[in-house]
């Protein structure tokens, strides 16, 4: 079967002077909920706006089950759209809204209750049909954008930051209801956020923009047990990030010595020759005991508490290591801490990766000359 979407060597640029997309290759399943995530800037929207067809890439092709979409216009694409401020007409009511799309594309009255009707229900709101967007409280109103964008049954849809402007229990609520109506439905959804776990809870694969180009796609479980590099493992979760000097290496383990004294034991997570290291370790996979205790797990390394925050059901311990770098942990919240007390924090190796390269955050757009 043909994917559902394939975005060919795509790149865009604004100005003809700097990329915004680097040449992207990026192959969309039918069905699948694929989630674009990445820093401000990274192009995320850019991305999207191009299967949309609001804008055009400056080189390679789109294609839409195998057919080439970049030379289509927007309206002609059988595709629905959802954003964060893609305002609903407001002097429409809901009903009226819904329809709009059915309109525009010629279906007669009767088809046209029963698909509004059809869509109303799907996105829980059949009550409300007759109001106006401004009687409507956020999520219901996201909910309406959604149905207008369902009501035509299209190939795709397309979601960029729908949940942006809601409050944290209605994004949550939302991000279900989303999800439900994905497995419902069964149409690709291609959904752009910059929140991390609403990525990781609502996804089947994740493509992690940075600078225009795609980091690493998979799985959110792939995405937090495996990263590809340190930027990656520190954009996806919390993770601990400890600088050290590789010291061995063999069999896709790394040996790195740290400041304080002391070795850590590493997947190595690529084949960098630098002896700079950057250990990734997830605070949840650390354990910590009072006093100098070996529990024989694997790496273990010595500290001080430097502080610790109740979260209600768990508590963060930041622990001073020797050498001076802070080392957060996750831990239960029966055994309390105290500030300065001298600590072990431990954990098995193949819980912590070891990279050669440092993550950069910085959002900028690579300058790069465009041939065009
Ligand atoms: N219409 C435009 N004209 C010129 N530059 C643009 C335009 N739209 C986006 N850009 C630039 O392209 C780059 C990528 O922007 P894009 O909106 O695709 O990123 P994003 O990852 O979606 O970011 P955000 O999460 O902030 O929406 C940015 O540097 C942005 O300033």
């Amino acid at each position: 079967m043909k994917p559902s979407v394939e975005f060919r060597n795509i790149s865009k640029s604004y100005d003809n002077q700097t990329l915004v997309i680097r040449d992207l290759n990026l192959s969309i399943e039918r069905g699948e909920f694929l989630t674009l995530l990445g820093p401000s800037g990274s192009g995320k929207t850019t991305a999207l706006m191009m299967l949309a067809g609001f804008e055009m890439p400056t080189t390679g092709e789109i294609f839409v089950e195998g057919q080439p979409y970049s030379a289509l216009p927007a309206h002609k694409r059988d595709i629905g759209v959802v954003f964060q401020n893609y305002a609903l007409f407001p002097h429409m009511s809901v009903a009226e809204n819904i329809a709009f799309p059915l309109q525009v594309r010629g279906h007669g009255p009767k088809d046209l209750d029963r698909r509004v009707k059809a869509a109303l229900d799907m996105v829980r709101l059949p009550e409300i049909s007759a109001r106006k967007p401004a009687q409507l409280s956020g999520g219901q109103q996201q909910r309406v954008a959604l149905a207008r964008a369902l009501v035509y049954e299209p190939k795709i849809v397309l979601m960029d930051e729908p949940l942006g402007a809601l409050d944290r229990q209605l994004r949550e609520e939302m991000q279900i209801e989303i999800k439900s109506i994905h497995a419902r439905v069964g149409v690709t959804f291609v959904y752009v956020t910059h929140d991390q776990g609403e990525a990781l809870t609502m996804s089947d694969r994740v493509a992690i923009f940075r600078k225009g180009v795609i980091e690493q796609i998979a799985d959110p479980q792939t995405l937090y047990d495996r990263p590809c590099n340190a930027f990656v493992a520190t954009f996806i979760g919390d993770s601990n990030l400890l600088r050290g000097t590789i010291v061995g290496r063999g069999g896709g383990q790394a040996t790195v010595a740290m400041p304080g004294g002391g070795t850590l034991d590493a997947r190595a997570g690529d084949n960098g020759a630098g002896k700079d290291a950057y250990v990734s370790v997830r605070p949840e996979k650390i354990d910590v005991s009072a006093g100098c205790i070996d529990r024989g797990v694997g790496n273990i390394l010595a500290g001080t508490v430097d502080k610790t925050v109740f979260f209600g059901d768990h508590v963060k311990v930041s622990i001073r290591l020797e050498g001076g770098q802070l080392l957060a942990v996750k831990t239960g919240t029966t055994e309390p801490y105290k500030n300065g007390q001298t600590v072990t924090a431990s954990w098995r190796a193949e819980d912590c990766v070891a990279f050669t390269a440092p993550p950069t955050r910085d959002t900028a757009v690579v300058e790069t000359t465009v041939q065009v």
